[in-house]
């Protein structure tokens, strides 16, 4: 039997950033020109869209396995490495993103929206943007950072106004195919159709669209035939068709039982509280008693009218061979839609989904971490980490770079307040995967600090620079100069390297030094 894919894992890897470069400039009678290091370039990010010519994900299927390409690294004379491409992954209309843990990231509907799944490295800076008043010479540039990996799994929960629904072989897929331009498969064995047909239906003046789900079976909402599958694509749909065989050869069936069956699946199946709307067995549904160009078929759809019409729902006799009856069929369907359309307008624009954008990514967190023989002081933050990933850790020069961010950031200060002395462990980043290291703070006022630990640092702070001679009001003065001119520089190559995201955010950081 062939697979059902209408959900897939999918893995992603972005791309990663560039490096950036060192480099001297050099030029004839200028042998000692400045830094001119370009910046490397962004990764490509993998980013899933909606494209309504899509109807399956039958492609990640096949090739689950994503990739982006990396940024170029950056080069001498000021040239900055180009950036890749995003990966962008066409997907149906309807279809969500769902993480490992289940939680959903992103419902995809309507055309134009997108998610960004994995977003590519940053570009490390070059040695020219890294230049400042205080390090007028950088030896050294920042690494591209690694683009983001992910796995997340892509379900599609079609989006139809009809969902035609029914025992396997009752004609749902002929009946697609006599009213809409679709061609799906039709064959007189069951779960013929295992990826739903979508169709556009048009009745007169309206157009609406019409998708023919799987054939249910009882225990369908428990998971039997692949009923979780099938009635996931029934969750957006307005109106539900129940399309009932008046010509089975089965013995323990006739269409008053098999409504009967259907609709107890559909009042069992909560669906996914994500799509909260009227419970499917609520929604305005219709009977369609097809294949009554038989005549056994049309004396059984003539008996068992009598019952059904009790259920106070419109019924239609139809033959998806000869056509009768689909005409008034598509008619009464387009006004149906008509008057759930005026019900919830909102529905039918198009949200555009963004990935959520961290709150606050200069916040970080410095935890002691006593557990039997380990101890260490363990720091957690979007931007500590992302400069850790940044560094080079070969290069002397740009180590000291990192301890002076981290300082500006207010690590040091945090690791003090933690009790953290010289040469204490320090991890950046998880256990696992961080960098870990014996603490050298580079503040000198650090060792000050350190002597009075146990007292207000606050206070001790205060009365510090209270005793501050004129010089040294001077030379922090400068200190605090030169690190905002390094920060702005920063500032300025990412906007250049197109990889910052929110200006206010960034210039709160200079404020903040
Ligand atoms: N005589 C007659 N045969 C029909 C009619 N509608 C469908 N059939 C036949 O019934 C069989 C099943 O039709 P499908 O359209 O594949 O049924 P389905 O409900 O889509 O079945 P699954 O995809 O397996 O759930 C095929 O052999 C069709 O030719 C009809 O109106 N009259
Ligand atoms: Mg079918």
């Amino acid at each position: 039997m062939a697979t059902f894919v209408d959900r897939v894992v999918l893995n992603v890897s972005a791309g990663s950033g560039g490096r950036g470069i060192a480099s001297v400039h050099r030029e004839k009678f200028k042998p000692l020109g400045g830094p001119d290091g370009g910046t490397g370039g962004r990764g490509g990010s993998v980013i899933v869209y909606v494209d309504a010519q899509m109807t399956t994900l039958l492609d990640y299927h096949h090739a689950p396995h994503r990739r982006a390409d990396n940024g170029r690294q950056g080069a001498g004379n000021w040239r900055h490495g180009a950036s890749a491409d995003d990966l962008r992954l066409a997907v149906p209309n309807g279809t969500i993103v769902v993480s490992m843990d289940g939680e959903v990231l992103a419902d995809l509907v309507g055309e134009g929206a997108e998610f960004v799944v994995a977003a590519g490295g940053r570009g490390g800076l070059g040695n020219a943007a890294l230049a400042s008043l205080k390090r007028k010479a950088p030896g050294f540039a920042l690494l591209g950072e690694p683009g983001e990996e992910a796995s997340v799994t892509l379900e599609l929960k079609s989006i139809a106004d009809v969902a035609l629904v029914g025992y396997p072989s009752s004609g749902k897929s002929s009946i697609i195919a006599a009213m809409s331009a679709v061609r799906p498969k039709i064959a007189e064995y069951p779960f013929t159709t295992l990826v739903p047909n979508l169709g556009v239906v048009a009745a007169g003046a309206s157009r609406f669209t019409m998708a023919d789900v799987p054939g249910l079976i009882p225990g369908a909402s428990e998971g039997k035939g692949l009923g979780h599958d099938f009635l996931r694509h029934i969750e957006r749909c307005s109106v539900i068709a129940h399309v009932l065989d008046t010509a089975t050869l089965e013995a323990d069936r006739d269409p008053v039982k098999d409504l009967e069956v259907i609709s107890e699946e559909l009042r069992a199946y909560s669906g996914d509280a994500h799509i909260a709307g009227v419970p499917l067995a609520e929604r305005p549904q219709v009977i369609v008693l097809n294949k009554v160009d038989i005549p056994d078929g049309r004396e059984l759809a003539k008996i068992v009218r009598e019952d059904l019409d009790k259920l106070g729902m419109p019924i239609f006799e139809v033959s998806a061979v000869s056509h009768e009856g689909l005409d008034a069929f598509g008619y009464a369907l387009a006004a149906m839609i008509a008057d759930e359309r005026a019900k919830k307008p909102e529905l039918e624009r198009a949200p555009i989904v963004l990935r959520p954008k961290a709150v606050d990514d200069a916040a970080f967190t410095v935890t002691h971490v006593r557990d039997g023989a380990e101890d260490f002081y363990q720091i957690r933050g979007i931007k500590p980490e992302r400069w850790v990933r940044q560094t080079d850790f070969t290069n002397d020069e740009a180590v000291g770079y990192l301890a002076d961010r981290l300082a500006r950031l207010g690590v040091e200060d945090e690791l003090f307040r933690a009790g953290a002395i010289p040469g204490s462990q320090v991890v950046i980043g998880t256990r696992e995967t961080g960098v870990l290291f014996d603490w050298e703070p580079t503040m000198a006022a650090g060792a000050e600090l350190l002597g009075r630990r146990g007292t207000d640092l606050r206070v001790e702070e205060m009365e510090r620079s209270a005793r501050a001679t004129r010089n040294e009001k001077r030379a922090e003065h400068k200190d605090r100069m030169d690190a905002k001119s390094a920060a702005r520089e920063e500032l300025w190559t990412e906007r250049d390297a197109g990889h910052w995201t929110d200006p206010a955010e960034d210039d709160q950081e200079i404020a903040g030094e």
